[in-house]
């Protein structure tokens, strides 16, 4: 079954000599359990699909399903929900708070969990995924005295805590030497359980030959 559907979905920018059309009919179907990958050429439109994925902007034509249901606006309420407990997304620009300790970072997603957890367990659960993903000699460092591949993976474990449906990651290893990636690839093979998918933009092709299935952005359109 598929957990993502998307049908002709169309996207443009407004560019200062008229609009540029950037997504021209992407239709996508990506099955339950399982990791997979798209690939493109840098501009082709890799991000703008997944920030479309996320709910964070709306196609101008077309649809997406996930889990049957299509998505909500993006800055409504249910827009919010969708991004807190269906869906997981790790951006290229990480949107960490600088201020606040990995493992508080990782743990904000918690905060607005339903059933509530304590503070304790929202620690305990957030420092469990980054020693997993080797940061355990960094947990009360503020972000930002982390390095880049250090907040990559900080940013992972915030988008995987609550366990989402569907685990949308940009470049999710683009600052990770071999090791790293493996831990990191290691955690996503272990997540794709049945009723759950991964989709992850890369453009190492070691990254994509681990993937279930590669899918390629050309032309404004996914084969
Ligand atoms: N907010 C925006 N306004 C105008 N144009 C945009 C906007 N966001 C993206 N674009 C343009 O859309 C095109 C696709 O950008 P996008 O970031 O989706 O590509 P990408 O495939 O993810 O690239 P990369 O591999 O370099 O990250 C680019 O030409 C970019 O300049």
């Amino acid at each position: 079954m598929s957990l993502l559907t998307v049908h002709d979905v169309h996207r443009s920018y407004r560019g200062p000599a008229g609009d540029v059309p950037v997504l021209r009919g992407v239709s996508l179907q990506v099955p339950e359990g399982g990791v997979h990958a798209i690939m493109g050429p840098s501009g082709s439109g890799k991000s703008t699909l997944l920030r479309l994925l996320a709910c964070l902007d709306t196609p101008d034509a077309g649809s997406i399903r996930v889990a049957g249901r299509s998505l909500p606006a993006p800055w409504s309420s249910d827009g919010d929900a969708y991004r807190n407990r269906t869906c997981g997304i790790v951006l290229q620009d990480h949107l960490l708070i600088d201020r606040a300790t990995a493992v508080d970072n990782a743990a904000l997603p918690l905060l607005y969990a339903r059933p509530r957890t304590s503070k304790r367990e929202r620690r305990d659960m957030a420092a469990e995924l980054l020693t997993r993903l080797g940061l355990g000699d960094r947990l009360r460092h503020p972000v930002g005295r982390l390095s880049g591949g250090e907040r990559q993976r900080v940013a992972i474990a915030r988008a995987v805590i609550m366990g989402p449906s569907l685990l949308l990651a940009d470049e999710p290893t683009g600052a990770l030497d071999e090791e790293r990636t493996d831990e990191v690839m290691g955690l996503f093979r272990s997540m794709s359980q049945p009723g759950r998918a991964i989709v992850i933009v890369t453009h190492d092709p070691a990254v994509a030959a681990r993937c279930d299935h590669t899918w390629r952005l050309r032309a404004g359109r996914l084969e």
